[in-house]
């Protein structure tokens, strides 16, 4: 359906935090987490709300809103998604986790599918995909396969940095899908590598560069 760049001055100035040469795995860390949990805040902006009566402070029967029930799975990507996953249910506690393994070919940057476990009835629930990166695309549509296979219809991505080359083959791909980002980078390099991007955002997570 659409991309959505949150341009939130506290999601910009953390982002510009995570960008800078030879930071540490621990701030790496945390700052994709908050970063998700700014993210989550935006993607969820249209969930919807039912009134609902309760007794209220005075013992008064008030009207107050609350999410309609509507479920939700968070979809790490491994390995980086799983970066994101904390900041992510920290505003969404009780949503299900669905775990989707990919490993991008560095040669030919295919995605190499190498796990997928979802959670049961999918169909009734909105799926949020969380990874850090959104390159070529490649494995984000191979994600959406996965979930559209398994019958679910509502599917929002959210990552930290997008290529105009992921964003358009995503979205040609799966024109139904939102996408939610931090920020929209410039182009794809010769390694396939996001510039100026964050370079390998799973390594820089697990510490295993
Ligand atoms: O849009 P694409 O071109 O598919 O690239 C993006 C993918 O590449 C990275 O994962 P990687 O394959 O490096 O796996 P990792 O998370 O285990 O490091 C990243 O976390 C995305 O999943
Ligand atoms: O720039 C990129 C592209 C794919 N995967 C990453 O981790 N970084
Ligand atoms: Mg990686």
């Amino acid at each position: 359906m659409s991309l959505h760049v949150i341009d939130h001055p506290l999601v910009q100035h953390k982002l510009a935090l995570l960008r800078e040469y030879g930071i540490s795995t621990k701030s790496f860390r945390e700052l994709v987490s908050e970063i998700g949990t700014l993210l989550t805040y935006e993607a969820t902006k249209d969930l919807p709300l039912q009134a609902n009566l309760i007794k209220g402070w005075q013992g008064d029967s008030i009207e107050v809103n609350k999410l309609q029930g509507k479920k939700i799975t968070v979809v790490p990507i491994l390995r980086a998604g799983l970066g994101m996953m904390d900041g992510v249910m920290e505003l969404i506690p009780s949503a299900k986790v669905s775990v989707v393994g990919l490993q991008r070919n560095e040669e030919t940057l295919e995605p190499v599918p190498y796990f997928e476990k979802l959670v049961g009835k999918i169909e009734q629930r909105l799926s949020l995909v969380i990874d850090p990166m959104l390159a070529t695309g490649g494995s984000m549509i191979a994600t959406i396969d996965m979930l559209k296979s398994a019958g679910c219809t509502h599917i929002k991505a959210i990552v930290l940095v997008a290529a105009p080359e992921g964003v358009k083959a995503t979205l040609e791909a799966h024109p139904d899908i939102e996408i939610y980002t931090a920020a929209l980078d410039s182009h794809l390099n010769e390694h396939g590598y996001i510039v100026p991007g964050l370079g390998d955002a799973g390594d820089k997570i697990f510490g295993t560069v």
